[in-house]
This record gives structure tokens, sequence and C-alpha cells, in this order.
């Protein structure tokens, strides 16, 4: 089949460049790419808030992050840890062992052709879940609230397979 010239060189054939433009144009999966860089944003606003918690705590974890304090032995104090960091921190990890899955979960089930609303609710409970961890967690609100949001998700899925 003839191929049709891409700007950058590329080369795709009519049909190829036709099932991308079609997927690309599937409400599921621009639900699922909305939805996967609003969370991904969400996670790397995680990396600017440590950054700001280590600044504002003077707590470092490299030699060369204290240089701007002055020399090694006055500054080598804020060589430490501090367990506001260590909260974002957790935080942030917490959301690549749920936001990563996410990415690889979502797109199999956005490609598996689900209903729009269906899949929409799934997407939006992911997204509301994952900043109420976030909040729960930096706030922080007591416990469980942070355990209670896989109750709560289980309830409005209940609901929805009521309705
Ligand atoms: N890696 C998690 C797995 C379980 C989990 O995600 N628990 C939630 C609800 S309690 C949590 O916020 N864990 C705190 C964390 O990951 O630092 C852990 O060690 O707790």
């Amino acid at each position: 089949m003839e191929c049709k010239p891409q700007p950058a060189g590329l080369c795709w054939k009519n049909t190829e460049m036709s099932k991308i433009t079609q997927l690309m144009k599937n409400e599921v999966f621009l639900a699922y790419s909305t939805y996967t860089a609003i969370v991904l944003l969400k996670m790397m606003l995680m990396s600017l808030i440590t950054s700001f918690f280590r600044l504002t705590r003077k707590a470092f974890s490299n030699p060369e992050d204290i240089t701007t304090f002055g020399n090694y032995e006055t500054a080598k104090k804020y060589l430490r840890t501090d367990p506001e960091v260590e909260r974002v921190r957790r935080g942030h990890l917490n959301d690549l062992e749920n936001i990563v899955p996410f990415i690889g979960i979502g797109l199999l089930y956005a490609l598996s052709g689900p209903d729009l609303s269906t899949a929409l609710l799934h997407f939006r409970i992911f997204v509301g879940a994952r900043l109420f961890h976030t909040i729960a967690y930096l706030t922080p609100l007591p416990q469980p609230s942070r355990g209670k949001e896989a109750n709560w998700v289980h309830k409005l899925v209940k609901q929805k397979q009521s309705q």
C-alpha cells in the first residue's frame, strides 16, 4: 500500500493513520487521556511541594544542596530528614504505586470498548480518590480518612450498578 508522507519524514500507511485518527476521536480514549493528564500533573506537583517543604524546613539530603547556607561545617545541620518532607515523599510514592498502574490498566480498559458513562465514572472516581488522598495525607486528616477512600469507592460503584 502507498505511504502518506509525514512532516517528520515518517511514512504511515493510510490505514494506520486512519486507525490512529479514529482512536484519537474515540470519546472513551479522550476521557482516559484527559484524566491521565490530570493525575500525572497532580503527581508532578508533589515534587514542587517537596521542594517547598525542603526549603522552608531547611531539610536537605545532599551535601551540594546546602552550599548556599555557607561552608559545610556550619551548614551540615541542614543535612537532615524532616517529618513533613518525608510525609510529602510518602504521598508521592503512594501516587507512583497507584497512578503508574492506572496508566496501563486504564489504557487497556479504554481500548476494550467500554460504555462511555461507565468509563467516565471509573476515571472520575480514580482521579477524585487520588486528589482526596493527597489532601488527606498532606493536611493531614485523621484516619481512617485515607483508608475510608476504598469504602467510599465501593459504595459508589454498588450504587451505579443498582441503577
Ligand atoms: N504502600 C502503601 C500500601 C497501602 C496503601 O496505599 N495505603 C494507603 C491507605 S492507609 C496509604 O495512604 N498508605 C500510606 C503510604 O503509602 O504512605 C502503604 O505502605 O501503606
